[in-house]
């Protein structure tokens, strides 16, 4: 059994024309250095777009992106911001993943003023299913999905360790004598947030002084919005250890959004030789990448692109109807 959340205010039913876009809001990505990580910036431009999203996707790049792979995302309707990088304090930290370094530079989003509200996709995510609603999400609050702790990469926490992971926190329970369980964590490659100068300056002056530790700006970002995360459903990032670490929290036919975070599932390095991926539902879910990649008439066409009543959809938010959501989390009770 999936943990339940007590609300889920977020399943949007059917589908209306919008009468205008809100141009407060937009989907954003991050792109570093001179690599083939634009692909994924492509497939999730394209992906945004078969999907009929309102938004635009803005794309923060590091200086060091060339001007060939920016001219590329500007070709799919892609809004390029130039970023300055943002490194943690000096350290001696073994990083998760050595480049994990450069995702601090992700914190330059929320002085994104021009926009006030936000969906920040990583450049391995794809969006299989309209998420627009989740800009209708009651403001104050930091919207993600909880993350697993079952991978090796989390083989230096605790919870590794011990075997114990929020997401089946009935299996191993968290030992009484190591105190309370670590508060409920997200993944930060998708989340929904509201980009606000007075945060981006305190996550900048808060980073200063935070030792950096082995998930990067995740780490640092789980700890800076602790008292205001909301964890919304597994549907909206799929990580995709979820698939056989925990299956019983997993309806693979209705998640919207997939997260290609194991390792050697980027679908354009994909060889299918690492652990894991010679899966049939990882071959299936890369495939379907490569699909909305491949498909020219997914490509941006400036001429259509002018926002017109019939072809811009966004599944009405029940927000609007639902109380703030008292989304909490419930540990299902065991299925075993
Ligand atoms: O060489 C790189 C590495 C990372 N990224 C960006 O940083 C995000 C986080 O890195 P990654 O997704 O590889 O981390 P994971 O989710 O796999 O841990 C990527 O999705 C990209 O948006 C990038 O642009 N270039
Ligand atoms: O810089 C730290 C990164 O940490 C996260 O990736 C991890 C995390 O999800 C682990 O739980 C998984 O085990 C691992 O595979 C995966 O790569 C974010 O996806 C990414 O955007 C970024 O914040
Ligand atoms: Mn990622």
């Amino acid at each position: 059994m999936a943990p339940e959340i007590a609300i889920d205010a977020f399943t949007g039913t059917g589908k209306v024309p919008m009468t205008s876009v809100d141009s407060g809001r937009a989907y954003v990505t991050f792109l570093a250095g001179t690599g083939d990580y634009y692909k994924g910036v492509v497939g999730l431009a394209k992906g945004l777009r078969k999907v009929k999203s309102a938004y635009p996707l803005v794309v923060a790049i590091l200086p060091d992106v060339p001007e060939e792979h920016r001219e590329i995302l500007r070709s799919q309707g892609c809004i390029v911001r130039e970023i300055d990088p943002i490194y943690p304090p000096d350290n001696h930290v073994q990083f998760a993943m050595a480049y994990y370094v450069i995702n601090y530079s992700k914190l330059r989003i929320w002085n994104f003023e021009e926009y006030n509200k936000m969906v920040y996709l990583d450049a391995d995510i794809q969006v299989y299913e309209n998420i627009d609603h989740l800009l209708d999400t009651p403001n104050g609050y930091f919207y993600a999905v909880m993350d697993c702790f079952c991978e090796k990469t989390w083989s230096h926490s605790p919870q590794y360790t011990i075997g114990y992971c929020q997401q089946r926190p009935d299996k191993v329970t968290w030992p009484a004598e190591m105190g309370s369980p670590p508060p409920l964590y997200f993944n930060a490659g998708m989340f929904v947030f509201e980009p606000n100068r007075f945060t981006y300056e305190n996550l900048l002056q808060t980073l200063t002084v935070t030792p950096p530790t082995p998930f990067a700006e995740q780490d640092f970002l789980n700890m800076f919005f602790q008292q205001t995360y909301k964890p919304i459903p597994l549907v909206y990032n799929l990580v995709l250890a979820m698939l056989w670490r925990h299956p019983e929290n997993v309806e693979l036919d209705k998640v919207k959004v997939v997260h290609y975070c194991a390792a050697g599932s980027k679908p354009w390095r994909y060889t299918g030789k690492e652990a894991n991926m010679e899966r049939e539902d990882i071959k299936m879910l890369v495939n379907k990448w490569w699909d909305i990649y491949n498909d020219a008439s997914l490509d941006f066409n400036a001429e259509e692109s002018e926002v017109s009543e019939e072809n811009t959809f966004s599944i009405p938010s029940i927000m609007a109807a639902v109380p703030e959501p008292a989304v909490s989390y419930i540990p299902a009770p065991s299925a075993a």
